[in-house]
Parts: structure tokens; sequence; C-alpha cells
């Protein structure tokens, strides 16, 4: 029997779900990423984890709860989604070149009685990058659909001197916590 649903379209997270060893089901709601204004960063990245599992809340067919999620970089307070194009995934590699950042991750499980969600932060700290490093990682086209313009899990694991907290959480979804809020219920 279906345990729960995954609000998410991103292969990583319905990998990292089915490594916890639940049974679940894909629902692919389309929510509106934009930031509002002046939005801090762990208040954007919880309310579109919220969002995506209350909209999928909205689709699902069976009364089960809904998991959704989103990752968001930060450096320096300032958020760093999907890249919009070429360059600006060379400038946001390029910024992150030596530097410490911040990966964000919420969590959220949707339920007809009420939404809970947590947001876990890992540290994430680069090696210095050349010109010729970033124009190549882009080129290889992993970058594209990933926050902060990488993927820990792939060739952008080469660029990671350092991390602290949660590995699963920079990839998309943290095993340890989401584990614990689904049985919470
Ligand atoms: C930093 C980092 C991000 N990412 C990915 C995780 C997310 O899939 C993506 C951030 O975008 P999100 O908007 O969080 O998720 P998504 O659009 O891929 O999927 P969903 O349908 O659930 O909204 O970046 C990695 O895969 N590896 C990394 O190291």
């Amino acid at each position: 029997m279906t345990a729960l649903y995954l609000a998410s379209s991103s292969p990583r997270r319905q990998q990292l779900l089915s490594q916890l060893g639940f049974d679940f089901e894909i629902l692919t709601p389309d929510i509106d990423e934009t930031p509002l204004p002046d939005e801090a960063p762990e208040k954007l990245v919880e309310r579109l984890a919220r969002e995506k599992a209350e909209a999928g809340l909205a689709l699902a067919k069976a009364p089960r709860p809904v998991l959704g999620s989103d990752t968001i970089v930060v450096l320096d307070g300032r958020i760093l989604g999907k890249p919009r194009d070429r360059a600006d995934a060379l400038a946001t590699l390029a910024s992150l070149s030596g530097r410490r950042h911040q990966v964000m991750t919420a969590i959220a499980l949707a339920l007809p009685e009420g939404t809970r969600s947590q947001v876990i932060t890992t540290q994430v700290e680069f090696c210095e990058l050349t010109e010729a490093q970033i124009a190549a990682y882009w080129d290889s086209g992993e970058p594209a659909d990933k926050a902060g313009s990488y993927g820990i899990q792939g060739l952008g694991g080469n660029f990671v001197r350092a991390i602290h907290g949660s590995y699963s959480a920079v990839v998309g979804l943290p095993l340890v916590e989401t584990r614990e809020l689904i049985q919470s219920l």
C-alpha cells in the first residue's frame, strides 16, 4: 500500500525517498518559485517546500500525506537558485570559488489537518576554481537544473573541499530528517 506521495519531479528526490524504503507515488504540482520582496532565505525555502506539499495535496487521489521539498544555495545571505543561463551559472560558480556557502533544504509534509515543515542547513566549502574549470563544468550540462549551479553528487563534487551537515540534504532530500518527519505521523 502506498504510504505517501512525493510532490517532486526531481529524480534525485525520488531516488533518496526510495533509499528510505517508503512506498510512494509521484505528484508534480506546478508552483511559482519567485521569492517575495525581501524574503529571507530560510523563509523562502520553507514556504516553497510547504507550497509544493500543499499543492500536491490538492492533486492527491487518496488520503495520504504529501512530501514536498525545496533546495537553495545561500552565499553571504544572497539566494542562489537554479541558473537562468550560461552567464548566470558562470558568475555563480565564480562567486562560490574558494568560499564557504550554505545549502538550505526544506521538507514539508502536508495532511488535510495541517502541514509540518523543517529547514536543514549544511555548510559547504568550495576549492578555488579557474575560469577554464568553470566553463568546462557548464559544458558538462550538469549545472543547468541545480540550485547554486552545481551538483555535489556529480562532477560538482570535485569542487567540494569540505562539508559540515547533511550530504543528502545538499543533493535535495535530507534522509534522517525526512524519515523522522514521516515517522512522526
Ligand atoms: C546544491 C545542489 C542542488 N541540487 C539540486 C536539488 C534540487 O533538485 C535542485 C534545486 O531545485 P528545487 O527547486 O529545490 O527542486 P526541483 O525543481 O529540482 O524539483 P521539485 O520538483 O521537487 O521542485 O538542485 C543537486 O542535485 N545537488 C546539489 O549539490
